[in-house]
């Protein structure tokens, strides 16, 4: 057995998030594409007597107890084997943390790879895809990345035809602190009581990822934007700012507050950047679609 087994997993962004009203046991059903783009965290597993999870990188406002997301994986997977072992798991950050690009998502389902990998289980799909959607609704999509539709309460993700290498840029800003995630649905309901029991399904998006960029820009959709916008007013002048830097679209990145611009190429989203660092402290480019931890 090797020492240590290291799997990368991607973040996310939603290039249309559309959002009903809410379930009986309180989540939102919906339907979004997620697109996977090269900002990642990197996670290492090795054999140790208890379980502990280690963060480097820009780790901060990530916990290092039993709340992480990384160590629940690492939990359930044994569990679910039936195994009395334990692992350290090592996360290096590279996706902004509570930044609405499903960093902690990534990391669990990274973890549920490798360990699966390193010790050597052979789980296979149903296990992973069961237990990654038992950790949250984000992770089934952080196994398989690229683009996919995600319906349910986004935990069922089926992949999108097109193309498999990176070719779209983005432009992704953090605005400072956090958002939560149940705070925005909540702001969502009360600014939207007359949500749809199922949000629309985004078929000319779908039908539109095989096309130019600036097809897919004009069909970039968020619902929960209204909802973050609210919560930090500050994020308009954001996406104004990043338009009119030269960005095709900017919107929210799912729950917010960073934003995602989609840009005609690299040197635009270079220049976007550029500007908008003079503002903001963090600004990265970034460039999708990618593979998700399973790495296929
Ligand atoms: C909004 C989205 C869009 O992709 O991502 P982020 O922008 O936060 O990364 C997701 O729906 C976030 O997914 P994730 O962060 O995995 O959510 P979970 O852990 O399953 O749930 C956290 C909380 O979010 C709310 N929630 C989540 C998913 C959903 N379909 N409806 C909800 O109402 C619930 O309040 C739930 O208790
Ligand atoms: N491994 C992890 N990485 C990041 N955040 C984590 C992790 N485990 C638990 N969390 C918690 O999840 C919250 C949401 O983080 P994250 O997944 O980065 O953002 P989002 O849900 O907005 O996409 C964080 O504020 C943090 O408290």
């Amino acid at each position: 057995m090797t020492p240590s087994t290291t799997v990368r997993a991607p973040a996310k962004i939603n290039l249309h998030l559309g959002v009903g009203a809410p379930r009986e046991d309180g989540f939102h059903p919906l339907m979004t594409v997620y697109h996977a783009v090269d900002l990642h965290d990197e996670v290492t597993v090795s054999d140790a007597e208890e379980w502990s999870v280690v963060v480097r990188g820009a780790a901060e406002g990530v916990p290092c107890d039993e709340t992480n997301l990384a160590l629940r994986a690492g939990r359930a997977l044994a569990a679910h084997h039936g195994l009395d072992r334990a692992a350290r798991i090592e996360i290096l950050k590279g996706i902004p943390v509570a930044g609405g690009m499903a960093g902690g998502s990534a990391d669990a389902a990274a973890t549920l790879v490798a360990l699966d990998r390193h010790w050597e289980l052979d789980s296979g799909d149903a296990v992973l895809f069961a237990l990654a959607a038992g950790l949250g609704s984000d992770v089934p999509f952080g196994l398989v990345g690229r683009n996919a539709l995600g319906t349910g309460r986004g935990e069922q993700v089926e992949q999108l035809p097109g193309v498999e290498s990176p070719r779209w840029w983005v432009v992704v800003p953090s605005p400072g602190e956090g958002l939560s995630t149940p705070a925005v649905y909540r702001r969502y309901d009360e600014l939207r009581p007359d949500a749809p029991a199922q949000p629309a399904a985004p078929y000319r998006l779908v039908e539109f990822l095989e096309d130019p960029v600036a097809e897919v820009a004009a069909l970039l959709h968020n619902d929960l934007q209204v909802a973050a916008l609210d919560l930090r007013p500050d994020l308009a002048d954001l996406l104004a700012a990043g338009e009119a830097a030269g960005a095709l679209r900017g919107i929210v990145s799912g729950s917010g507050p960073t934003c995602v611009f989609l840009c005609a190429d690299q040197p635009t989203a270079e220049r976007v950047a550029q500007a908008l660092r003079a503002s903001y402290d963090v600004v990265l480019t970034a460039c999708g679609p990618v593979r998700g931890a399973l790495g296929r």
